[in-house]
């Protein structure tokens, strides 16, 4: 799913600039000590700013009370911003919400469905609602639910709920898809239905905004990532980018008859413990230097790789809240 090079505003599905969320907890009486407990206000999304084209899957990384969904619901139209301005499709997603919302589809993470509807049933009920849907049958078929369709909502399980719930985002073809974890909890083969249903709106131009826990859903599906820690986000952009600016490492056991004192590695950190681990921005350098030292010397367990997202990720979530 290639980028659009040199994007527009036109381009831009989705904008945040400058947002920010506020939550306040009134003021409640606490029963042990007979005390009232004031009125709190806690800030989940401080700043953020980020956009979403046409053509392209951003997934929004982070760790676990980052604000992802508090800012998701933003993108939904769900709640005002406490600060900043929302753009979905050039529209205010509050204000202006009879505009934005046939076109966009959503996948929250917790769904109802009335219970006594069957899955056909429900689908049809949505597909009435909709301007320019796609068929009922053929969205079933898409999400392997065609042979459940006359089972009742209650009766499926969780994946099956989360599959139906994919295909009603997906049968208004919508400009703009807004999908909170997805894939949680499903099997690897619903995940991969999910996974091409999506791709197969990206190719057709749509915008999609993807939160998720599964790292290498990021990195298989996006066009840019987000990492978000505390309310900010802390990283963005291609996979490429973001892992260029942490060292790549290079691991092997701690080998018995070598001196380590003549292991020259400019510009590169080494930890010693059982294990010698080596972590440089120049990894084909550093490599050749250290199997240069080692000479006739076997080293065990050496392994040498790029950074992933999941490193990245780890040094983010590692981060002090108060300096995210
Ligand atoms: N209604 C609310 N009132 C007060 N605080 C809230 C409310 N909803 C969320 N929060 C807090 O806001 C922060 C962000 O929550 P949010 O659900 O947006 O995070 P998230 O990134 O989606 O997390 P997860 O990955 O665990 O789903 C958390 O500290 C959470 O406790």
């Amino acid at each position: 799913m290639p980028t659009a090079a040199g994007a527009t505003r036109t381009d831009e599905a989705i904008v945040l600039s400058g947002v920010r969320r506020s939550y306040t907890t009134a003021s409640r009486l606490n029963l042990l000590s007979g005390r009232r407990v004031p009125t709190a206000s806690f800030e989940a999304v401080r700043g953020v700013d980020l956009s979403v084209r046409r053509g392209e899957l951003f997934a929004l990384l982070g760790t676990n009370g980052a604000g992802k969904t508090s800012t998701v619901e933003l993108i939904e139209g769900l709640a005002r911003p406490s600060a900043g301005e929302i753009r979905v499709l050039g529209h205010d997603p509050v204000a202006e919400r009879g505009r934005v919302r046939f076109r966009t589809g959503v996948v929250l993470q917790s769904s109802g469905f009335p219970s006594a509807l069957t899955v056909a049933e429900m689908a049809r009920l949505w597909h009435g609602t909709l301007t320019r849907p796609l068929p009922v049958d053929a969205m079933l078929e898409a999400v392997d639910l065609a042979g459940r369709a006359d089972v009742e909502t209650n009766k499926l399980s969780g994946g099956e709920r989360r599959r139906l719930d994919v295909a009603l985002a997906l049968m208004a073809d919508p400009e703009v898809l807004i999908l909170d974890e997805p894939t949680t909890g499903l099997d690897p083969e619903s995940r991969r239905t999910i996974w091409g249903l999506v791709t197969g709106l990206v190719e057709r131009g749509s915008a999609v905004l993807l939160t998720t826990h599964y790292l290498e859903e990021a990195e298989q599906l996006a066009d840019r990532i987000a990492i978000m820690h505390a309310g900010v986000i802390a990283r963005e952009g291609t996979l490429a980018e973001i892992v260029a600016d942490t060292p790549s490492r290079i691991t092997f056991t701690r080998p018995e008859h070598l001196d380590l004192a003549r292991l020259e590695t400019p510009g590169a950190r080494v930890h010693v413990t059982d294990e010698i681990v080596i972590e440089t921005p120049t990894l084909q350098d550093t490599l050749a230097r250290v199997l240069a030292w080692a000479g006739d010397e076997p080293l065990g367990s050496l392994n040498a790789r790029v950074a992933s997202l999941e490193q990245v990720f780890l040094a983010v979530a590692d981060r002090p809240l108060t300096n995210a």
